[in-house]
């Protein structure tokens, strides 16, 4: 498993950027590629369009002025006008374009790493804290998608003046045009010298960021334990270092950011001072005075695209240290994943049988189930007991193969379930976690996340069978109140009435139920039991159990410790054995007693 990773530790990449890494990063683009010509295009018609102005403006002044003549005036005002409208449209098509070729990239990357996410299991999720993943998604790909669209054309159309101005350059004159290539060199050198430091500090940085968002996510998550211990003070605290940190990180990058610029300044003004020295001195010679001042302002036309690659240069080395972490996650392999000759599961009945199954959590830890073994027929209801940390959430994992065993066999129909895919096995298995999940939306939607296709009035059948209905006909909306995410605003008794019509609507033949331990009234226990009832007709149910009711009920009481099954019979049966099923039953029974 991997190793776990909190809001105040850096995360260590499993592998760091290489150069077929911006390869990769150019398949995105590939989809885009006519339109990307087409937006340089526009910035070459756009840019053409402007300079052809002051031409216009010198031959309206060198000849229509002064030969009065007006014909050739209004031939160059409409000429003006047209080349403003065509300046005009090319830069609104380039902005629109690029903005919506941004957008597309943010959609296919983010989706890409969204579907990802989806397959990963849950140790991944386990692994780390959640805004460390969210951030990932969100911001980064936010900094990559501007980099690879706006930054991208920038950098073209730089690269395109700054080849023509080299042109021109080397047209006036090739011998200077040398000379003032000749501190290149030099800056190619600080540029590497730079980037390997940036990248380091950027990398820093990014960890920092990574832990504040971890650090917000967490501790909005868990404001109720903050202020129900009164421990806000200790919260902003570490909110404090957290951010201290960020920023002092933050500075260092940028420091290191800003070591470039200087250095193309410098380089810029001595090539400048340069030129003027040997022209100067070659002056009449070799160099008239026309040439040379038409040189220097080349010379200055030159360095504009080259301070601007350069900052892209930047931008591009800052990206990488966002760009490893994305790949990193769109990489991220499921653990448990089809065999190659896998096929899909036939309609189960639910007979399921664990067959001398072994498993460990940790590869060099201790077994955490060992050797079980357990026949469940068609329709029964298995009730697993035992002390915290026996194993019996692992059984329950195993058998909807969030994990392989380790060895033996687990069947459903006779079916090994390590060779069906894993969409047929799922989606014919309803889970029910402790804590039930609601998404933030309607009550209607909630329920209906257990079958997307299902009609209100499905819906509404399924919350009656759960006994979910009464309680939904007291909200204020009815099925149509908005509930937030967690559902805070209803009851943990509530909740599960939800979940129970979620799984009723997606009618699985194996439901696997994880009983919630909170304190609930009678009333509510009733409801609960009677939905319960209704959710166990006719499935093979296996249920990690903790109401009495619930385990005098089941067919056959499986008691875990240690990873063993250590007893298994009917309740009746094991109560009169008066072995460890019977102390932890009369434990509980005199526990609720003292209630
Ligand atoms: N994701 C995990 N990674 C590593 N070890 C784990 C993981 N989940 C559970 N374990 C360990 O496996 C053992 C069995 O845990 P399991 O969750 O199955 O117990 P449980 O009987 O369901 O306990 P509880 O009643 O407290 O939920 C425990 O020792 C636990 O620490």
């Amino acid at each position: 498993m991997a190793k776990r990773n909190t809001s105040n530790e850096d995360e260590q990449l499993k592998t760091h950027f290489n150069w077929h890494d911006y390869a990769r990063l150019g398949q995105y683009l590939k989809p885009y590629t006519w339109r990307m010509l087409l937006v340089l295009g526009s910035i070459l018609i756009g840019n053409v369009a402007i300079i052809l102005g002051p031409y216009l403006m010198k031959v309206a002044i060198d000849q229509a002025i002064p030969q009065r003549n007006f014909q050739l005036l209004w031939g160059l005002s409409g000429t003006f006008l047209v080349s403003l409208l065509v300046a005009f449209g090319c830069f609104r098509y380039r902005i629109w374009a690029i903005t919506e070729i941004g957008q597309n990239l943010l959609i296919d990357m983010r989706t890409d790493l969204f579907k990802n996410l989806q397959k990963l299991p849950f140790a991944y999720f386990d692994s780390r804290p959640h805004g460390k993943i969210l951030i990932r998604v969100v911001n980064y790909i936010n900094t990559l998608s501007d980099l690879l669209a706006n930054g991208l054309v920038n950098l073209i159309s730089d690269v395109i003046s700054l080849v023509i101005t080299l042109i021109f350059m080397f047209a006036i004159n090739w011998k200077l045009t040398l000379d003032s290539l000749v501190l290149i060199p030099f800056l190619l050198l600080w540029a590497y010298y730079v980037q390997k430091r940036q990248r380091t500090a950027f990398r820093a940085l990014s960890n920092k960021q990574s832990n504040l968002n971890a650090y917000i996510h967490e501790s909005i998550a868990g404001i109720k334990v903050t202020q129900g211990f009164a421990q806000e003070e200790h919260a902003v605290n570490t909110f404090d270092s957290v951010v201290n940190d960020n920023r002092d990180a933050y500075m260092r990058a940028v420091k290191i950011q800003y070591a470039l610029s200087p250095g193309v300044q410098n380089i810029s003004t001595m090539t400048t001072a340069l030129i003027y020295f040997i022209g100067i001195q070659q002056l009449g010679v070799v160099v008239s005075t026309g040439t040379l001042i038409a040189f220097l302002g080349y010379i200055n036309n030159f360095w504009n695209p080259v301070i601007n690659i350069g900052n892209f240069y930047n931008s591009l080395v800052t990206a990488t240290t966002y760009l490893e972490r994305i790949f990193e996650t769109m990489d991220e392999q499921p653990t448990v994943t089809d065999a190659p000759d896998a096929f899909a599961l036939p309609p189960i009945k639910g007979d399921v049988r664990f067959n001398q199954v072994s498993f460990r959590y940790d590869e060099d830890g201790p077994l955490n189930l060992d050797n079980v073994s357990f026949h469940a027929k068609v329709g029964q209801t298995i009730a697993l007991v035992g002390p915290t940390g026996a194993g019996k959430s692992t059984i329950i994992n195993l058998l909807s193969r969030f994990y392989n065993v380790n060895s033996g066999q687990i069947t459903i129909d006779n079916v090994d379930l390590s060779q069906v895919t894993l969409e047929s096995l799922r989606t014919q298995m309803g889970v029910m976690q402790q804590d039930t999940f609601i998404f933030s939306g309607t009550i209607m939607d909630n329920i209906r996340y257990g079958r997307l296709d299902a009609t209100d009035a499905e819906v509404v059948a399924a919350a009656k069978l759960a006994r979910a209905d009464t309680f939904i006909r007291t909200l204020k909306a009815g099925y149509q109140t908005e509930v937030q995410e967690r559902g805070d605003s209803i009851s943990a008794g509530q909740r599960q009435l939800l979940a129970f019509a979620r799984v009723l609507l997606a009618d699985p033949r194996i439901l696997i139920l994880d009983e919630a331990t909170a304190a609930i009234d009678t009333k509510t226990e009733a409801q609960l039991q009677a939905g319960l009832n209704e959710l166990l007709k006719g499935r093979t149910s296996f249920i990690v159990a903790h109401r009495l009711s619930t385990i005098q009920q089941a067919d056959q009481i499986l008691v875990i410790n240690n990873g063993h099954i250590v007893e298994a019979g009917r309740h009746a049966d094991l109560i009169a054995k008066r072995g460890e099923y019977y102390e932890l039953y009369d434990s509980q029974y005199r526990m609720l007693q003292a209630e």
